[in-house]
This record gives C-alpha cells, sequence and structure tokens, in this order.
C-alpha cells in the first residue's frame, strides 16, 4: 500500500515569504535565497519521509507561484519583460509583481483564482508567436535535488492542457485565437521534460490536470487521448491528477486514457469513488485515493474511511490502490504543534498539513493489516477525537438557529429600488462628479504590524494600542483630505486581516497563531476555523469609523467584509452547510451594519471579493450556491434606510457569467478590479444595462508599480465609453506609503481632470 501528499510545499514559519521578501528589498543575495529555499525543501521531504509517505512530492516548491514556475520554464514570457538586462530571477519576480526600478518600468501579469481557492495563480500570457523552450527542467533539477540527499521523490508537473486552458490570449493575439490552439507546439516539450525525468531515474510522475473536474474539460477529449498516448512513451509512470471535484462525465475518456495512474479527490466528492472504481476495474490504471483532505483542516474519521478504502481495494486490490490527500497540502496551515493558544480539546479536533501527511500514512497501514501497536492505538485515539467532536457539535446556539428559520423574504430587500434611494442618498451625502474613493485599506506598515504584535504580547495595554490607531486613522484622513479623495475610508489598521479580525471577533471561531496559508506571491492569510454557530457579542467597526467620522467634514465609508467572503475564506464547519454559516454570518454583519448607519456613517461598504470564487466547480451546482450567497448579501445589507449608500467591492474576477447576480446583490454601488483584467467585465456592465453605480478600479494594487496620471487618464476614458461615471481603485494595505502617496495624487489629478474635461 503506497501512500502520496499530492503536494506540500510551504515552509512551517514563511521561511519563504521572508526570504524573497528580503531579497526584493535587496538584503538578501541570490545565494541566500537559493540556500533558504533548499532548507525548506529539504525539510519538506525529510519531514514526509520520516512520516511515512511513500510517495513524496518534488518540483512542486515555488519562489512566487507554481503556475509563473511553467511559463518560466516553458518560456511563456511575454515582450514586455524581456530585454531589460535582468537575471532570469529577476525576471521571473517582475512578470509576478511587476517592477519598476533603474529605467525599468512593466506592470504585472494578472492574477487569477485558482479555482475555488483563496489561492492566486499568475496568468500565462499566449499568443500564436509565443515560443516555447525548455528554459531549465525544473522538476528534474529538484528531483537530483532530493535524489542528492538520498530521497526518492515523485515530480510534480502542471498539465499541458490545463496549463493552456488556464492561460489567456496575450493584447496582440487576434481575437479569434484559443491558447490550446498552441498545443501541438507544447507537448514536446513536455516531452522532453518528461523524458529527462525519465532519465534521471523518476520511476512515476505526478501530471496535474485539474480542469478535468470541469464541465470544460470535455471539449478537450481529443486533445487528452493524443496528448497522453504520446507522453506516456517518453514518461516515466504518469499519475494522473485531479482535485477540488468530481471526474463526472470526464470519467469516460479520462478512464481511457494511457496512463498508469489516476489520482481523484475524494474528500471533495465522496460520491464520485463507485463510479471511478468501475470505470478502472477492467484496466491496469492505479487508483490514487484523495480521501485526507487539502483543503479542510479537520481530522479525518479513520474508521469511515477504512471501510469505504476497503471497498475499493476489494475491487481492485492492494497494489492498485494509493491512499493520498485529496490535493495539494498549500491550502492549510503546515503544522498544528506550533500552536499554543488553541485549548487541547478544540486541538484534538484539527489536523494540517504534516499531520495530514501522518493520517495518509496511518491509514494505509491499517489497510495494509499493519499488527503494530502504534497504528492501533492511533486508530483508537482518532475513534475517540472523532466522537469528542460529535458530542461537541451538538451544541447549538438556539438564538442564532432560531434567527436564521425566521429570515423574511422581506428581510433581504431595500426599502425602494435604486433610483429612489438614489435621490436619497444624494441628500445625504454631497459627492462631486467623478467622485473618488478607495477600496478601504491603507499601507499596513511595519509600525502597526509591531504594535500590534505588541499587544498580542501584552507589551503594551489595551489603551495604548487604541490611542495608536486612532492616531494612524488620523493621518490617514488627513492624507486623503489632502490628496483630494471625496469619500473618505479610516484605513483599516486596526485589522489584522480583513476575514481574521471579523473571526476573531464573533462568536463560533476559532483562530491560529502561526496557521498561515500562501494567498499570493509573497503574501499569506490565517484563515480562521469555524467550528459552531455563529454570533456577534457587540459592535465591532463602529468604534474607529465614528471615530473617523468626527475628524473630518467628508464624509465617511464603513467598511466591513461581507458574508459570503468571511466564510470563504475561514475553514467552515463540516457539520452544517455552507449556507447556514453564510446566514449565520450575514445576521451578524446586518446588525453591525444598522450600527454602523445609527452612528451616522452614510456609506458603508460590504466587500465581497470571494463571491466569484466561491462558485462550485461544475455549472449544475451553480443556482443553488448564487442563490443563498447573494440572499446572504442582502441580509447582510439590506436592514438600512434609502438613504445609507451600500458598497462592495469585488476583485480579480470574471463576471460575465454571473452577472445577474452581480446584480441580484443591489448595492448602491460597486467598485470592481478593472485596471489587469483588459476591461472584459467592463464590456459586461455596458451588455447588461447596469443600473446601480460602478467604479472601476484604475489603480493596480497589487504592485508596487506607480501608475503615472496619464495612464489612468487613458483607462478614464476607455471606462467612460463602457460605464457612466465613477472612480474607484482596489485595498491598499501591502502597499508602501510613498507608492500610495504617489499614485493616489495621480489618481485625483487624473480624476480632477475628467471632471473639466466633461
Ligand atoms: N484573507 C484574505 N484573503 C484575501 C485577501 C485578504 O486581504 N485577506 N486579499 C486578496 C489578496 N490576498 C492577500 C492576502 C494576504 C495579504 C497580506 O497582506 N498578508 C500579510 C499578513 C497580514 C497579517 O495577517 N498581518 C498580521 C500579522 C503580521 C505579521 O507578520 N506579524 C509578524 C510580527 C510583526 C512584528 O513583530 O513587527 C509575525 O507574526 O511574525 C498583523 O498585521 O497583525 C502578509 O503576508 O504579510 C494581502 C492580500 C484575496 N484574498
Ligand atoms: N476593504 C478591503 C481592503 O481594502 C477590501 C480588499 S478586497 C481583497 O483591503
Ligand atoms: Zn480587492
Amino acid at each position: 500500500m503506497s501512500v502520496s501528499t499530492i503536494q506540500c510545499r510551504l515552509g512551517a514559519n514563511r521561511e519563504i515569504k521572508k526570504a524573497v521578501e528580503a531579497y526584493w528589498a535587496g538584503k538578501n543575495s541570490v545565494e541566500d535565497l537559493t540556500k533558504a529555499a533548499a532548507d525548506v525543501k529539504k525539510e519538506n521531504w525529510t519531514s514526509l519521509k520520516k512520516r511515512g509517505v511513500t510517495f513524496i512530492p518534488s518540483g512542486d516548491f515555488s519562489l512566487y507561484d507554481h503556475v509563473l514556475d511553467h511559463s518560466e520554464m516553458l518560456n511563456v514570457i511575454p515582450s514586455r519583460y524581456q530585454g531589460l538586462q535582468l537575471s532570469p530571477l529577476d525576471v521571473y519576480f517582475a512578470m509576478g509583481r511587476g517592477r519598476q526600478s533603474e529605467g525599468v518600468d512593466v506592470p504585472a501579469s494578472e492574477m487569477k483564482k485558482w479555482f475555488d481557492s483563496n489561492y492566486h495563480y499568475v496568468v500565462p500570457e499566449l499568443s500564436p508567436s509565443t515560443v516555447f523552450k525548455l528554459n531549465r527542467n525544473k522538476p528534474r533539477d529538484e528531483f537530483n535535488e532530493a535524489k542528492s540527499i538520498g530521497i526518492n521523490t515523485r515530480p510534480v508537473v502542471l498539465g499541458p492542457i490545463s496549463y493552456l486552458v488556464l492561460g489567456k490570449a496575450s493584447r496582440d493575439a487576434p481575437s479569434n485565437f484559443d491558447p490550446i490552439s498552441l498545443l501541438p507546439k507544447l507537448v514536446p516539450i513536455y516531452a522532453e521534460i518528461l523524458s529527462q525525468l525519465k532519465q534521471a531515474g523518476a520511476d512515476w510522475v505526478q501530471i496535474d490536470e485539474p480542469i478535468l473536474v470541469q464541465d470544460s474539460a470535455l471539449q478537450y477529449q481529443t486533445q487528452f487521448t493524443q496528448v497522453y498516448a504520446e507522453l506516456e512513451k517518453v514518461a516515466p509512470k504518469i499519475m494522473l491528477t485531479t482535485y477540488f471535484g468530481r471526474l463526472g462525465e470526464n470519467l469516460t475518456f479520462v478512464s481511457k486514457l494511457k496512463v498508469a495512474g489516476l489520482h481523484i479527490d475524494v474528500d471533495r466528492e465522496p460520491k464520485q469513488i463507485d463510479a471511478v472504481v468501475a470505470a478502472v476495474k477492467p484496466t491496469n490504471v492505479i487508483l490514487s485515493l484523495g480521501y485526507v483532505s487539502g483543503r479542510a483542516v479537520w481530522k479525518i474519521d479513520m474508521a469511515s474511511t477504512v471501510t469505504s478504502a476497503k471497498k475499493a481495494i476489494s475491487a481492485l486490490s492492494a497494489e492498485r490502490v494509493i491512499i493520498a490527500t485529496s490535493s495539494s497540502l498549500i491550502h492549510i496551515p503546515v503544522a498544528l504543534t506550533s500552536e499554543t493558544h488553541i485549548t487541547a480539546e478544540q486541538k484534538d479536533w484539527f489536523s494540517f498539513a504534516l499531520e495530514k501527511a501522518q493520517e495518509v500514512a496511518v491509514l494505509a497501514a491499517i489497510l495494509s493489516g499493519s499488527q503494530d501497536p502504534l497504528i492501533s492505538s492511533a486508530l483508537e485515539a482518532n475513534r475517540v477525537s472523532i466522537s469528542k467532536r460529535r458530542e461537541f457539535e451538538k451544541n447549538s446556539d438556539d438564538t442564532v438557529r432560531k434567527r436564521v428559520a425566521s429570515i423574511t423574504p422581506g428581510m433581504l430587500e431595500r426599502q425602494n429600488p435604486y433610483p429612489v434611494r438614489r435621490e436619497a442618498q444624494r441628500k445625504n451625502m454631497s459627492l462631486p462628479k467623478f467622485p473618488t474613493t478607495t477600496i478601504g485599506s491603507f499601507p499596513q506598515t511595519k509600525e502597526i504590524r509591531a504594535a500590534r504584535a505588541k499587544l498580542t504580547k501584552n507589551q503594551i495595554t489595551e489603551a495604548e494600542y487604541e490611542e495608536f490607531i486612532k492616531k494612524e486613522i488620523e493621518h490617514v484622513v488627513r492624507f486623503q483630505e489632502k490628496v483630494g479623495l471625496d469619500l473618505l475610508v479610516h484605513g483599516e489598521p486596526e485589522r489584522n486581516d480583513m476575514v481574521q479580525y471579523f473571526g476573531e471577533r464573533l462568536n463560533g471561531f476559532v483562530f491560529t497563531q502561526n496557521g498561515w496559508v500562501q494567498s499570493y506571491g509573497s503574501r499569506y492569510v490565517r484563515p480562521p476555523i469555524i467550528v459552531s454557530d455563529i454570533s456577534r457579542s457587540g459592535p465591532i467597526t463602529v468604534k474607529w469609523s465614528s471615530y473617523a467620522q468626527s475628524i473630518t467634514k467628508k464624509p465617511m465609508k464603513g467598511m466591513l467584509t461581507g458574508p459570503v467572503t468571511i466564510l470563504n475564506w475561514s475553514f467552515p464547519r463540516a457539520d452544517v452547510s455552507r449556507e447556514i454559516q453564510a446566514k449565520q454570518l450575514a445576521l451578524s454583519l446586518r446588525d453591525e451594519v444598522l450600527d454602523l448607519a445609527k452612528a451616522g456613517i452614510k456609506a458603508i461598504q460590504v466587500d465581497e471579493p470571494a463571491i466569484r470564487e466561491g462558485l462550485p466547480l461544475r455549472h449544475v451546482d451553480w443556482d443553488g450556491y448564487l442563490k443563498w450567497a447573494v440572499d446572504s448579501f442582502k441580509l447582510a445589507t439590506a436592514g438600512v434606510g434609502d438613504e445609507i449608500q451600500t458598497h462592495s467591492h469585488f476583485c480579480y474576477s470574471d463576471f460575465n457569467d454571473i452577472f445577474p447576480s452581480i446584480q441580484r446583490l443591489d448595492a448602491d454601488v460597486i467598485s470592481i478590479e478593472a485596471s489587469k483584467s483588459d476591461l472584459k467585465l467592463l464590456t459586461a456592465f455596458k451588455q447588461y444595462g447596469y443600473s446601480n453605480e460602478i467604479g472601476p478600479g484604475v489603480y493596480d494594487i497589487h504592485s508596487p508599480r506607480v501608475p503615472s496620471e496619464e495612464e489612468i487618464r487613458q483607462r478614464i476614458l476607455t471606462f467612460l465609453e463602457l460605464i457612466p461615471e465613477n472612480l474607484l481603485d482596489c485595498g491598499l494595505k501591502t502597499r508602501a506609503w510613498k507608492e500610495t502617496e504617489a499614485s493616489l495624487q495621480n489618481l485625483t489629478n487624473a480624476a480632477k481632470w475628467a471632471r473639466e474635461r466633461n
């Protein structure tokens, strides 16, 4: 019985984040960075080996993003990053985050959400003139690196079809160009990578084709069949890997592909197992069963997993079954052992990446009939811990449950339609034409983080911390007045993160000290864990927003994170539906919105950047999700009077396919990220005749680069062709003050120019 983890690449203490940021700041040499990377890889390989994992992944490590790694490796380097006199490493980072230094000025590539997760990948840009070339064989090099320390690994590669489908046509490509048309040119490069892996001594290779869990894969079945028949000839044994969803009707062609193994996600889609087992039974395919969740932090129920796996084994034989994690482990924290604040009772419910690796190994040992007393005691300990958790899950907050049960349709609707509200809002709050505002956060400086760290360690008092935050708010307010923004924000300095902050202040959550998960590049989050019914004990943000409003005559926008986003960026509980959890969150937020309005705040933004990413991977499941997701947002926001302007904000999203749902949110103003996504989505707003206000972002805040005033003017002109007036951008917490000042000055100048021009 073999055991595998699908990917495991992060350091337990954000070592890579620190090393990469130090490199960007010029405080770390390439050698330092390479050394930090080598240490993390070694640590992961050895700790997986120690835990009894037989198929240890390599080649999955990344300094920024694994899709970007493939682009670099395959020479998919857009022309704007070429000829800049930069080292290959700096070209790589320039593609990820843009670069503005020593005469070089290039924007970052677009990022998109990786399936339904909060991880962002860098989108490959492809065109008929793309010339694929093997710049370096990264999986082979890392395979050798592991081998040199005595560890035999199974390299991981993102499959060619998913790579192309996840990419986009570059701006210079003809309008009818589809990246998949490049497949015949790409396959020889993959053949080269794989044959070199075989030469290096790899027995197996894991090829990820995650698009196989989506409807769209069906149209590529011919390509799948041909490509894998070709690759199989030169490659090590291929473990074709899928995750996050079900194969569904794609199973018919997938089960006939020329591969040695197939990995499926049993955690997310337990029901698919019977069909998959039946489909592969007549073949020689080895089935890798992803039981142990790569997306949830709950301990696996070993007894029921063993029962299920035994069925598969009796159909296929033990030699043809591998026990695995469901997906890559980059979506969950690394180790539970470093948590000291979670109570022992709670800790016993969870399992993070390294504990998951242990779980797969124990499961495999049980299934192999191991007589080791350590294994039987692990099984017994698991039984006890699962039954304790089930006991805990029986506790419920009856007040919250009753409130959810008595939600009425009327609670989801504002008093009047938008045109009426618009008048009421104009009377309540005067804003110029092309009003400018920001998305909420201002730079989270070292000083702010240090102050919060001191508070956590009790080195300063709560009162001292509050004084510090107030000074910060005052600074942000004065800055916005000076630069000429119209609708102000308080800057969110009191928040460690827009989701974790609310999790920490609501009942029903548990949070970690060190449970970091990569979100993009060097940015990490600590998703809070929902463990029971959710409620609010009292106002959360009112103190800060009221203070901010009290020191300025300009209107101040309240700032909350929406129910769907809090849910999606937390680890949800497994015993209650996501719908119920979203509605419980919505009711708490509804109270907060009403409290803000009562305190005299006239505009309230409820961010829902995760609404699109939460969309199920299969079309048939969309409507059900969208119904409760939109209802939850409405439940949170619709309680206020007509005169209160509600805002919402979304980022990195392709809304064209869920447009009616965006409309149904009925927010008075929505602001969207538009600076990088080539205006595609704005075209949809025009097409669908969106009638409420829209603020297209004109400043890409994920890059340190400062957009020039001229650039912003050009964007405004483009937007004007598509949508009515309004001008906004996106959250600034990851930026430094220097570039924030320059960018926002350019932005308000451009708005002024637009007003005068009109
Ligand atoms: N949850 C979530 N998902 C999201 C977003 C988001 O804002 N939140 N935005 C989108 C983009 N994703 C993002 C994800 C992370 C960050 C981000 O800024 N992360 C910070 C950490 C934020 C944080 O938790 N800060 C804490 C802890 C900071 C910290 O590292 N403290 C030091 C100590 C500092 C000191 O002693 O001085 C430590 O713990 O070691 C705080 O401010 O309190 C980072 O990686 O650097 C930004 C965007 C999409 N998904
Ligand atoms: N209000 C939040 C901010 O500005 C919204 C960010 S969306 C990821 O940081
Ligand atoms: Zn955003």
